[in-house]
């Protein structure tokens, strides 16, 4: 098990066609809901007033984690950064 924080800002083109955005985002939404039940993408929250999210993913190797990356829909239209986490001594959980 690894944990990492990411960061996606996203930045779709404006001109970008309609229809190719549509179904980009019906893309997105799908691959991520399936990556969440299979509990591999744990936490997903925007970010208040942009178009950013912040995610929590719990993947076997960083490996694992550039694929789900690299397959996102939206990849081409996302900057992101990417934290290895790991237990914090003060934490209670
Ligand atoms: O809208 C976003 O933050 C980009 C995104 C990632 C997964 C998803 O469903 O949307």
């Amino acid at each position: 098990m690894a944990l990492f924080y990411v960061r996606m800002d996203v930045d779709i083109p404006l001109d970008l066609d309609p229809t190719v955005r549509t179904e980009t985002l019906a893309r997105e939404k799908e691959y991520s809901q399936e990556l969440q039940r299979a509990g591999k993408w744990v936490h997903i929250w925007r970010v208040v007033g942009q178009y950013s999210n912040i995610s929590i993913f719990d993947v076997e190797s960083p490996d694992e984690l550039h694929e789900i990356l690299w397959n996102l829909p939206l990849f081409a239209y996302m900057t992101m950064e990417v934290l290895p986490l790991t237990g914090h001594p003060s934490s209670i959980a």
